[in-house]
């Protein structure tokens, strides 16, 4: 019973010892199918690699594979293409059929680290990855390839830009043009447009010419008339004085030449007038080209004055008289300011030089002048950007593009562009500007929108610049040379 017993135990331990055995197998054979993985993985990590490769790039290709490194250090010189070639040299490792099969299967290859041809020096890290490359490398490459003049593999000039010789060849074709831009302006006469455009001046003569007529037509004044006409010449924004002057004048002249109607009254005003707008001043816009060269004229002031439209008109004007232009848009703070200029210079066939938006604005203007001076216009009209008096580093810029445009050629004329309607603070402006860039001639705009003329008057005193061009509206041809004598005219209506 006991041996029995005995037996039965035995025989229980025997199979437990079997199952163990059976299991044991089995896990040790799970383990190194999973350690193969790994090994599986490492073609893709070093193709990760391959940003290391660029990493390493100068000078060893083939940097980060270990296995490669004493190979390509030993070929180049023999090799055109040593990346070909190194898989031959290892052909210990490839011989081993064993590797052939399925990378998983390499595992059997392991052992081989104990065994390896001591040659191979890094071999401990990489038994199978090496193997895995080498598999392909056999095909000999010798073809065309082998006459390149470059080595890196990239198609050269005359490999593949060549035109097939049987493609298919094309004869003339009718290519559309673009139709001929017939959309130039109609531009009207630049004579007599002050006197053309008088209605312009309505509000101004209302409130000036109608009341110093009424005051004058009176006959002889009393002190409180007198103010009340230098009240009036304050206000349309003579300032303090030319009022002095002109009320100094007309009580002169009153008792000299003595005035009986409104039109005595109104001859004397204007003759006083005209004489406080400095008839002799030249009033010419000098836009014409001279030594070979186009004009150049420059056209600053603050923001939102009309520069872009004054450029605009004057360009228009220019056309008119048969002049050839180009405009500059050096106007770089605001993008649609180019674009303005662009279809006003479009609308009289001027072509426009423009920079990129934030460009630097005096590099748009030296590009502009000298694409005219090459194109050999007659003028170059360069709008600036609008800016602050009171800047001292967008003044300084002005300043900059003066001085880089004269690198080209001189700069004719600076046309300080003054909105009417801002009255004193055009006076500020006008100052500081002339400090800058050496103001040539004014432009006052907007008179049509305001009642204060009078600062024609008080610029051309204050900066002894005339007024060259007065805005009288938005419209195309609303832009008019300054004349006193019909200017005064249209004043007093
Ligand atoms: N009524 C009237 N409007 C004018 C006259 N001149 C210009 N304008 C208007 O004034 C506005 C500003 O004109 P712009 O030419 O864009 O002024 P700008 O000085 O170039 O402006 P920035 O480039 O922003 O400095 C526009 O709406 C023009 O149509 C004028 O003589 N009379």
């Amino acid at each position: 019973m006991s041996t029995e017993l005995l037996i039965w135990i035995v025989v229980v331990v025997a199979l437990l010892l079997a199952v163990a055995i059976v299991t044991g197998v089995v896990l040790a054979k799970r383990r190194r199918i999973s350690l193969a993985e790994p090994e599986q993985d490492k073609p893709v990590k070093g193709y990760q690699a391959g940003g290391g490769v660029t990493f390493a790039q100068p000078g060893r290709v083939v940097e980060p594979d270990v296995a490669g490194k004493p190979e390509v250090t030993a070929t180049p010189p023999a090799v055109p293409h040593p990346v070909t070639k190194p898989p031959v040299t290892k052909t210990p490792v490839t011989k081993a059929p064993v590797t052939k099969p399925p990378v998983t299967k390499a595992p059997a290859a392991k052992p081989p680290v104990a065994e390896p041809p001591v040659a191979e020096p890094p071999v401990t890290e990489t038994p199978v990855a090496p193997a895995e490359p080498e598999v392909a490398a056999p095909e000999p490459v010798e073809h065309p390839v082998a006459d390149r003049t470059e080595v890196d593999g990239q198609p050269g000039v005359g490999d593949d830009a060549a035109v097939p010789r049987d493609s298919v060849r094309r004869g003339f074709v009718e290519v559309p043009l673009p139709e001929e831009s017939s959309e130039i302006d109609e531009i009207e006469p630049t004579a007599g447009r002050l006197e053309r455009l008088r209605g312009k001046l309505a509000r101004s003569r209302s409130t000036f010419g109608q009341g110093l007529l009424g005051l004058l037509g009176a006959g002889d004044l009393d002190e409180d008339s007198w103010t009340d006409v230098e009240d009036t010449l304050l206000l349309a924004d003579l300032g303090s004085n030319v009022t002095d002057q002109v009320v100094n004048a007309l009580r002169e002249q009153i008792a000299a030449r003595g005035v009986r109607s409104s039109d005595d009254a109104r001859a004397l005003l204007k003759d006083v007038l005209v004489d406080a707008l400095h008839p002799e001043m030249d009033r010419a816009v000098h836009a014409l080209p001279h030594s070979g060269k186009p004009a150049v004229v420059l056209v600053v002031g603050v923001n939102g004055v009309g520069k872009t439209t004054t450029t605009g008109k004057l360009a228009r004007v220019l056309v008119a008289d048969g002049r050839t232009v180009l405009l500059g848009a050096a106007d770089t703070f605001r993008a649609a300011a180019a674009d303005q200029l662009e279809t006003w210079g479009s609308r009289v066939g001027a072509r426009t030089v423009r920079g990129a938006e934030g460009a630097d604005p005096a590099s748009v203007a030296f590009e502009a002048v000298k694409q005219g001076v090459n194109a050999g216009v007659d003028t170059v009209l360069v709008d600036t950007a609008g800016r602050l008096h009171t800047k001292t580093g967008l003044m300084d810029e002005l300043g900059k593009v003066k001085r880089v445009v004269e690198k080209q050629a001189a700069v004719d004329e600076v046309l300080l562009v003054l909105d009417a309607t801002t009255g004193q603070n055009g006076l500020t402006q006008a100052r500081v500007f002339a400090e800058v860039v050496d103001v040539t001639g004014i432009v006052l705009t907007k008179l049509d929108g305001t009642a204060k003329g009078g600062i024609v008057f008080q610029v051309q005193r204050e900066l002894g610049v005339p007024v060259k061009l007065v805005g009288l509206g938005e419209g195309a041809d609303h832009l008019a040379p300054f004349e006193p004598a019909a200017f005064v005219d249209a004043l007093l209506g």
